[in-house]
């Protein structure tokens, strides 16, 4: 666990952090910009010098009061929004920096692990300027991880890549938390890039921790309204009907979407509003996605004429955005059995 309480105070921003975050998986840290976000990776890091509170990592204090652990003391990893490698160094040799800097007996990752894991040996031999940019975060990555870091901090690594670019590094950071188990925090603006990872995500506003928790269950909530309602669904690839569809299985049910490179487990964003309910199956629709649904409640939605239905797939929760107009006239009530439709080609 990270034990977080923290204050840092600037001339026009205060950051009061107290909570605790879990030291498993990927925890992804969302707000609207200048609301902290940098700010606290940096403070968790031991790079802001007026940082006061307590910073426990498991057991280790990393800052009491204002005594702070050394930042090299804290073994943390660090990748940025842009990959800075060491003019100077060759592709290989920049790799290797942190791990040579490792002392033997800290050491839990080896470069075979690493080049291997994030398939780096074909970048090896090339110079920095034949590098893309998804290839040097990916570099970076490899270097981060081969420091042996206790803790990655990941601040925007996506930002300023092109899909393309991002696509060759989003599968191995999932990999990576899976197979190292390396806790890490990820700073990201892209919500679609945090439903993919994170496990678990903290919103922050104007320097203050607003909610936390798993992300299917916070992204409910409505803290998380103004990034529009939505839901995560956690599927399994089933089969791939054509070279166009793609069938998964969500519990007993399916749904089907436009193709997209999934291997297994995958997480699928569903928006409020692209969600419609039915008392009775429909036939005779285009569209494709139906499944059984329980009503669970009912919450308020930006529009007083709207309410956003909080319903179970399969024991995950969905929410459909529908008008008062229409929760009436079907009559909704907790613990009704009703059917939801969901257009293939609004799940991401
Ligand atoms: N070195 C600094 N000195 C003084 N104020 C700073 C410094 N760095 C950041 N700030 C201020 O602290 C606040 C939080 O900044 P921070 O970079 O942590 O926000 P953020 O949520 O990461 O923003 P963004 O999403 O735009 O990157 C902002 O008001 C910013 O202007």
């Amino acid at each position: 666990m990270i034990t977080l309480q923290l204050q840092l105070v600037r001339q026009h921003f205060d950051l009061n952090i107290n909570t605790t975050l879990p030291t498993t998986g990927i925890t992804a840290i969302v707000g609207r910009s200048g609301c902290g976000k940098t700010s606290l990776l940096r403070a968790i890091a031991g790079l802001e010098p007026n940082c006061q509170g307590l910073i426990q990592f498991n057991n280790q204090s990393w800052l009491t009061g204002t005594v702070a652990l050394p930042v090299e003391k804290r073994r943390i990893g660090m990748v940025f929004q842009q990959a800075f490698l060491l003019p100077h160094l060759s592709t290989e040799q920049n790799l290797l920096y942190g791990f040579n800097r490792t002392r033997k007996q800290q050491r839990t990752l080896t470069p075979e692990l690493i080049i291997a894991m994030l398939d780096l040996k074909p970048l090896l031999g090339l110079k920095q300027h034949q590098l893309s940019g998804g290839q040097r975060q990916r570099l970076a990555l490899g270097r981060a991880l081969l420091t042996s870091p206790q803790l990655l901090l990941l601040d925007e690594p996506f930002a300023g890549l092109d899909q393309q670019s991002k696509a060759e590094i989003l599968p191995f950071l999932h990999r990576i938390s899976q197979q190292t188990k390396i806790p890490m925090l990820l700073v990201s603006h892209q919500l679609d890039d945090i439903v993919q990872l994170a496990d678990h995500i903290v919103l922050l506003q104007q320097g203050q921790l607003v909610t936390q928790g798993p992300l299917q269950q916070q992204l409910s909530l409505q803290a998380f309204s103004a990034f529009g309602a939505m839901s995560v669904l956690h599927c399994h690839t089933a089969t791939s009907n054509d070279d166009t569809l793609l069938t998964l299985q969500l519990g007993k049910q399916q749904l089907m979407l436009p193709y997209q490179y999934f291997n297994g487990a995958c997480r699928l964003r569903v928006q409020a509003k692209d969600v419609a309910i039915s008392l009775e199956p429909l036939v005779n629709s285009s569209v494709n996605n139906q499944l059984q649904a329980t009503v669970c409640g009912f919450t308020s939605a930006s529009h007083p004429a709207e309410s956003i239905v909080q319903l179970q797939v399969e024991g995950q929760p969905l929410q459909a955005l529908v008008t008062n107009r229409s929760t009436e006239r079907l009559r909704l009530k907790a613990d009704m059995t009703v059917y939801v439709q969901i257009k293939a080609v609004a799940i991401y």
